[in-house]
């Protein structure tokens, strides 16, 4: 399951000299499972031109792109899904629009929302802020890896852990009990970002051997 894995976001304006394109194919050669569009600035057919391209490139590596935020975005490019905020486009009218075979992934901070994202149809939440972060302004306050277990014991849909997740901290996030992580900043402000996927790949993965 593509949950599972490593979930990696765009972030344009923190590698001013590299493509979008260039450090999104990266990841995905370095193993992510999927690849988000998250763009703050651009207007809507500049989001266009990019969702499409990003939708093709994450189609060569069989991977979903989800689209944040713009589900109009997401429905003119076909993109594998969308996601939202609690104050975003309601997940019930996302899926009316998108119909049961898209996902649909929502940004949870505490259980009592992630229960009622998994009642409402979630195919997945987005828990965080675990730690801080800079790659977004406007957080909830840190829900730590305590906040975090907590979340995950309450929903059976797959929880993805979100915000300031870095290879050193990986492990103790794995060991919650998420699915999987989402990434920003350590991946695409890395020199190496292919290595830095495969590690954050390697950590998962030993992480869930060692706790079986
Ligand atoms: C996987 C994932 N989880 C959480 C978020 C945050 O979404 P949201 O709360 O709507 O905030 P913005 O990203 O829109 O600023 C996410 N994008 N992806
Ligand atoms: C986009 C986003 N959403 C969050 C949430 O808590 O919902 S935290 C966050 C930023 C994650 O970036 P980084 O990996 O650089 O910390
Ligand atoms: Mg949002």
């Amino acid at each position: 399951m593509w949950t599972s894995g490593l979930y990696v976001i765009s972030a344009e304006k923190l590698h001013p000299h590299r493509s979008l394109l260039s450090v999104m194919e990266a990841s995905l050669k370095g193993g992510a499972t999927a690849i988000q569009l998250r763009d703050k600035e651009s207007g809507k057919q500049a989001l266009i031109e990019k969702a499409r391209a990003l939708q093709q490139l994450a189609q060569r590596y069989q991977v979903p792109f989800i689209m944040n935020d713009h589900l109009d975005v997401a429905l003119a490019v076909n993109a594998d899904g969308v996601h939202v905020g609690q104050g975003d486009f309601p997940l019930t009218e996302a899926r009316k629009l998108l119909g049961k075979n898209k996902v649909i992934g929502i940004s949870t901070h505490t259980k009592e929302e992630a229960i009622e994202a998994e009642q409402q149809g979630a195919d997945y939440i987005g828990a965080g802020p675990v730690f801080g972060t800079s790659s977004k302004d406007d957080t909830e306050k840190e829900i730590g890896v305590d906040g975090l277990k907590e979340i995950v014991g309450h929903v059976s849909i797959p929880t993805v852990a979100i915000g300031g997740i870095k290879l050193n901290n990986t492990a103790n996030v794995a060991a919650t009990g998420v699915s999987g992580i989402a990434v920003i900043s350590e991946i695409v402000m890395s020199d190496h970002i292919e290595d830095t996927c495969s590690r954050f790949t390697e950590i998962l993965t030993e992480t869930r051997e060692r706790d079986v």
